[in-house]
């Protein structure tokens, strides 16, 4: 489920990476080359595409600049698990530094947990500060509102509340180019309003920036990432959730995709491309 952040202002001027790296591409191709010495060629070929593809949001929309301090919000899915290792892997090549942390949430009133010590390992690994949170949500004390509602706008909290008393200006999630078509047209059909996740937002009057360096690569692509890298995806089916109509979101695009095969990108870029001439404005 896509966190239902309503779409806004985009982050201001930053001095990015943007630039820096293309000169420096001898290192990380080398570095890269080492270090994935057990992958066959096309799948190194891939992993780099979809880091450039990261790379491409990332500098387009101003996400990371030098000694930022960057909170990573972990499920344990494949998404945020590749977010991890996208930004670490970036950092290494980058002749900036920024700090990296991951946080996750865990929601003591929703009956699943995630295998800690993987994800205490995989952090380490890629240096990065793992925060285990616990909190409760409140599921059966407000039984008036529908479990998945509570837990996800709990959660939020907890992550907000944590960035600002920690010191982080920046919140890195794991959305994805299917998570903001499917949200655009859940927004259209079940809200009558057109709004997506946008790639960078600010909120709190500019004291934190939500920012998703994966909005221009698809679900199958962090899927293909995600199997390459071998990573074991923590998050199990929670009893809560209801995907129903997301699901059915997901279908249109699919049966779209038969009709044209640039369906997806086509939905994602239109975002960028209103004739408001053409549209009724009516109040
Ligand atoms: N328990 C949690 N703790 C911290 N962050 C979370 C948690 N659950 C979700 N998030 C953040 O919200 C994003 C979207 O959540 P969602 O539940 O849709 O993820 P997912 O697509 O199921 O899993 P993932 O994106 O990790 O593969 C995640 O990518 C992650 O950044």
């Amino acid at each position: 489920m896509a966190l239902p952040f309503a779409s806004g202002s985009k982050g201001k001027s930053h001095i990015a990476d943007v630039g820096w790296e293309w000169g420096l591409y001898t290192i990380p191709l080398l570095h890269l080359a080492l270090i994935m010495n057990t992958i066959s060629k096309s799948n190194k070929n891939f992993l780099r595409k979809i880091i450039n593809i990261s790379g491409k949001a990332i500098n387009t929309h101003k996400m990371v600049e030098a000694d930022d301090k960057i909170l990573i919000a972990v499920s344990g899915g494949k998404d945020s698990l590749a977010l991890i290792d996208i930004l670490a892997e970036r950092r290494k090549f980058l002749p900036i530094h920024y700090e990296l942390h991951a946080i996750h949430i865990i929601t003591d009133d929703v009956p699943y947990e995630i295998d800690k010590a993987y994800l205490t390992a995989f952090c380490e690994e890629r240096d990065v500060t793992l925060h285990l949170i616990t909190t409760h949500a409140g599921i059966e004390e407000k039984s008036n509102k529908k479990p998945c509602f509570t837990c996800s706008w709990n959660r939020r909290k907890e992550l907000f509340d944590f960035a600002l008393k920690n010191g982080f200006k920046k919140i890195a999630l794991g959305h994805h180019l299917d998570d903001a078509i499917e949200t655009l047209m859940m927004n259209m059909v079940m809200h009558a309003n057109i709004s997506s996740i946008p790639p960078t937002l600010q909120m709190f009057n500019g004291k934190l920036l939500l920012i998703r360096p994966l909005i221009y690569a698809t679900n199958a692509e962090m899927t293909q990432y995600a199997e390459i890298k071998q990573f074991t995806s923590l998050k199990k089916e929670c009893p809560y959730e209801d995907h129903t109509s997301r699901n059915t979101a997901r279908q249109w695009i699919n049966q779209f995709e038969k009709l044209n095969p640039q369906a997806r990108s086509n939905l994602f870029k239109s975002m960028s491309n209103i004739d408001q001439e053409y549209l009724p404005n009516e109040k």
